[in-house]
Parts: structure tokens; sequence; C-alpha cells
């Protein structure tokens, strides 16, 4: 059943359309008038403390929070406190400087290989003499770290299909459909055309959540409630967004154990029954993992990709409590690309991946 559907209406009618709401889940539309809301910049990943300062003026006139910066986000991760912590404690370049920053890698969930590798890269440029101080290891830290993540930063492109269908899976509470919203925001302010399917049948306030969700940002919302047949939601949406000429098709999924055989069967299903429209349909299949979630994420994206054959990455929760190292781990066991990553709860903080300002967002800025 298709919820709603209304054809977009221009940038100042949907403002004047949507009522001001405060939850973040569920975001308003962007106002033009907002900066930290407006349609995301890409170029703003690699923000400088000017920016940040001349947003956040222009966020405290128009009354909206601050767009905050990767740093700031990611202060309270592990990795980040426990890298800081190390480096004051030991400014001196020496072997247990080594060993501890070994141990620091580890804890945050970088895992023993890519750690190992790490230090003992490191190690061996240390015994050449190649660093002058601590200062100059934590640069050559700073560069690695970079280096094992330019690889997977590469951002999802939707425009090479029309509809560009994109599947969002994961295990339950990663935060699907959070995403999904944030997502549809994002595209949406860039003028495409955003159709959601509910195909999450499982949870009724995911439903709820996407319809609600919609509803709100004038997007459609093609559901059928709760404990339909998912891959009928996801097929019944990709007829409507062919039919409606859609840019984009944004499916939701039940989360689901990756050793719950049966539902990953499910995800086989919606594969086969979408190719019956189009072959090359899902273009995408974007795996949220929560960045909580330690290694565990790395079995997760193994049974995904064997599943489903998993495209892209969306790492959410990366603020607070994570670890942050997991981003890592994923990138050398898997060499998926980490499209975004979520460093808080509200829109604004569904970054595109940008490897520099993520390793730049956990080291400490300087020693001394
Ligand atoms: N702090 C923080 N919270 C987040 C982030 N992304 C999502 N969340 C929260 O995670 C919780 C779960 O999100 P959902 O979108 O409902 O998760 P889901 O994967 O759809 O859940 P299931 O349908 O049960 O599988 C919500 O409270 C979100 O607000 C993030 O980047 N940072």
């Amino acid at each position: 059943m298709l919820k709603f559907w209304k054809k977009k209406p221009p940038a100042e009618d949907v403002q004047a359309a949507v009522p001001a709401v405060a939850d973040d889940a569920v975001p308003p539309v962007e106002a033009p008038a907002s900066p930290p809301d407006a349609p995301v910049d890409e170029a703003a990943t690699e923000e400088t403390e000017a920016d940040l300062a001349a947003s956040a003026a222009a966020a405290s006139e128009a009354g909206a929070p601050a767009r905050r910066s990767w740093r700031d986000r990611l202060a309270g991760s592990a990795f980040a406190r426990n890298l800081g912590a190390l480096f004051v404690r030991n400014p001196k370049l020496d072997d247990a400087l080594l060993d501890e920053l070994e141990t620091a890698l580890i804890t945050a969930d970088v895992g023993v290989a890519a750690a190992t590798d790490l230090v003992d890269g490191l190690r061996r440029r240390v015994a050449k003499r190649e660093f002058a101080d601590a200062g100059a290891l934590l640069a050559a830290l700073r560069a690695d770290l970079v280096a094992l993540l330019e690889p997977v930063a590469r951002p999802l492109q939707v425009d090479g299909a029309r509809p560009y269908v994109v599947l969002v899976v994961g295990v339950n509470g990663v935060g699907k459909t959070t995403t999904i919203g944030k997502l549809a925001r994002r595209y949406r302010g860039e003028g495409r055309n955003v159709i959601l399917a509910a195909g999450d049948t499982f949870r009724a306030a995911a439903v709820e959540q996407l319809t609600t969700w919609g509803e709100r940002n004038q997007v459609p919302v093609i559901a059928q409630g709760t404990g339909a047949d998912s891959a009928s939601v996801i097929f019944d949406a990709l007829q409507t967004a062919r039919a409606r000429g859609a840019d984009l098709l944004i499916a939701d999924t039940a989360g689901r154990l990756h050793t719950q055989s049966g539902l990953m069967d499910e995800l086989a299903k919606i594969r086969r029954v979408l190719g019956k429209l189009d072959a090359a349909a899902p273009h995408e299949v974007l795996l949220v993992i929560d960045g909580t979630t330690g290694q565990n994420a790395v079995n997760q994206a193994r049974q995904f990709r064997e599943a489903i054959g998993v495209t892209g990455l969306v790492v959410t929760k990366l603020d607070g409590t994570a670890k942050g190292g997991v981003v890592f781990a994923l990138a050398r066991e898997f060499g998926l690309p980490i499209r975004f990553v979520g460093l808080g709860e509200s829109s604004e903080d569904l970054r595109v991946f940008d490897a520099t300002a993520f390793v730049e967002g956990l080291l400490p800025a300087s020693l001394g």
C-alpha cells in the first residue's frame, strides 16, 4: 500500500508545510536559513576551525545547534582517550611507548593483527632512528592510520541507475531505520526524488518510525504493516519508484542476527525478487554496524557479505563510548567501502566517511 505520495513541492512550500520538530530521530526538513541542517556539504568534512566558528556563529543566529567537529564528536571514544593519555604519560620515544601503543590500539578494537602490523612497522622505523621524538612517532602513526582507511573512504554514488536501489541491512538495533531517515533527508536536500520502503515488517515501531518520518518530510513511504512479507513490500516499493520516476529507493529490513540462517535467507529472497524488476538491483547493499560492537563487527560483516553481498558499510554510534578502532579492523579485513559514519543521533551527525578527519579526530592534536 502506498502510504501517501506528494509531488515534491518547491523548497519554500516544504518549509511552510513542515512543523518544527525537536525529535532528532525524526528530523524536520532542512531550513535554508539553518546552516547545520542544510543539505550536507561533503567539502565540509574538511572543516577548519574557522569554518566551524563561522558555522557556530551562523547557527546561533538561526537558533540552531552548530555542526560539531569530528574531533569534538570522537573525543569521548576509548581510542581518543587512551591514545591521548598514553602520549601524555609517556612522552619519551622508547620501547615502553611502543608497547603501550600496541596495547592501546588492541584495547580500542583495532584488532590484534592490525595493531601488531602498525606497531611493528613503527618499531622498525624507530630502530632506523627515523623519528626524533614521540611527536614524530605520532605523526607517522597518523599517516599510517590514514593510509589504512583511505582506500575504503569511497562515497556512495547514487547516480548510476534510476531508481538507484539501496538495501539497508544489519543486526538488531544498530541504527538502520535512523540511518535511512538521515540518508533520505540528505538526498532529498540535494533535490533528489526519494522513496522509502518499510521492509522491516518485524518490529512494529520500525514501520511507524519510517512512516512518521516520511510524512513529516514529504518523502513517500511504501509500507504494508507489521508481519507483511518484506520482499513483497520492497518489490512493491520498487514498482512504485519506477512508475514515479524516483531517483532513489532506500529499503529498510528487519534487524537479524548474522547467525539466524532463516532470516539471512530472507535477504537473498529480497535480492531475487528485486532482480525480477531490475537485474542490477539492489545497486547498493549497505550494512549498518554499531561502532560499539567491537570485534564481533568483523563476524557480522563476514556473514552478511556471504548471505547477500554487502557493497558498503555505515558505522554508527562512534560518538560516546564507542572504541572507534573497529573501523580500522573492518577496513583491513574486508576493504569494503565505508560510506558513512554516525557521530551522533541528529541527522547532521551522519557524515560521509573521511579518513583524514576521522583519524585526526581520534589522535591527540600535538604533543606538549
Ligand atoms: N549515539 C548515537 N546513536 C545512534 C546513532 N545512530 C543511531 N543511533 C540510535 O540507535 C538506536 C537504534 O536505532 P534504530 O534506527 O531504531 O535501529 P535499527 O537498526 O533500525 O533497529 P531494529 O529495527 O531493531 O533492527 C536509536 O536510539 C538511534 O537514535 C549514532 O550515530 N550515534
